[in-house]
């Protein structure tokens, strides 16, 4: 068997994501996922994990805890992992600067709008609030400033003026659980990197609006 890429998931909620990146986990996408963690002891996304028999873990913040010292007891937890990529999958947490770069270049998040379009929270309805008629998702390395990280894949879908958040939401997710595992596999493949705050493909740079198929 291909060597398989050790990865680590961080959910907060659902694992929707975290389950379209299980589902495609095979020689084909020659990655495993070693472990799971949450923020959220109640995430549904760890009944996922335990369903497919990966370690799950969970590190919850402590009541006036600083968010730098909820991320060096994260890194602690990481690192028992020894993750290659780190997958951020619903991950309702902003990391601070110092953890970011532990791990800047092997770590990647997917966030439900056309960055740089939305970043932050409640992106479906501001779209639809603005009559956007277009939406989408996008895969991005991660980086200090929240949401801003260079951009690897998007995936566009239309919005329809009867639009509700909740119709809105579905239709990105099925976009979101394609384009994930394409981009881990892209990494396990070893064809992804980032230098000075771009995305390479193959040694080509991708565009702010993420790979580009001739
Ligand atoms: N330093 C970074 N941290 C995180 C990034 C990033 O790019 N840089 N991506 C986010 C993921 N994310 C959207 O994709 C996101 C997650 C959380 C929040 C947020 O406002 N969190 C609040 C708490 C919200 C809650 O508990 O419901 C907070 O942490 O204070 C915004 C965007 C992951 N982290
Ligand atoms: N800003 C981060 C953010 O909003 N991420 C979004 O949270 C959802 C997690 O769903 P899941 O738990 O079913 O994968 C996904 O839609 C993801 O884009």
């Amino acid at each position: 068997m291909a060597k398989q890429l050790r990865v680590l998931v961080l959910i907060s909620g659902n694992g929707s994501n975290l389950q379209a990146i299980i589902d495609s986990c095979d020689d084909h996408l020659q990655a495993d996922v070693v472990g799971v963690i949450s923020n959220q002891p109640d995430a549904l996304g760890l009944q996922r994990a335990h369903h497919a028999e990966i370690d799950t873990s969970c590190v919850i913040a402590r009541k006036g805890e600083s968010r730098e010292s909820y991320d060096l007891r994260l890194q602690q937890r990481i690192e028992k992992y020894q993750p290659e990529l780190i997958v951020l999958a619903g991950f309702m947490r902003i990391l601070s600067d110092d953890f970011v770069s532990q791990y800047e270049g092997r770590m990647i998040n997917i966030h439900p709008s056309l960055l740089p379009k939305y970043t932050g929270l409640n992106t479906h309805q501001r779209a639809i609030d603005a009559k956007d008629t277009e939406h989408g998702a996008s895969v991005h390395f991660v980086t200090p400033q929240l949401d801003s990280g260079p951009v690897i894949l998007q995936a566009r879908v239309p919005v329809y003026a009867e639009d509700t958040a909740e119709l809105l939401t579905e239709r990105v997710y099925e976009q979101e659980h394609a384009i994930y595992p394409i981009v881990v596999k892209w990494f396990a493949q070893g064809r992804l990197e980032m230098k000075d705050n771009l995305a390479f493909l193959d040694g080509e740079l991708i565009g702010p609006s993420g790979f580009a198929p001739d």
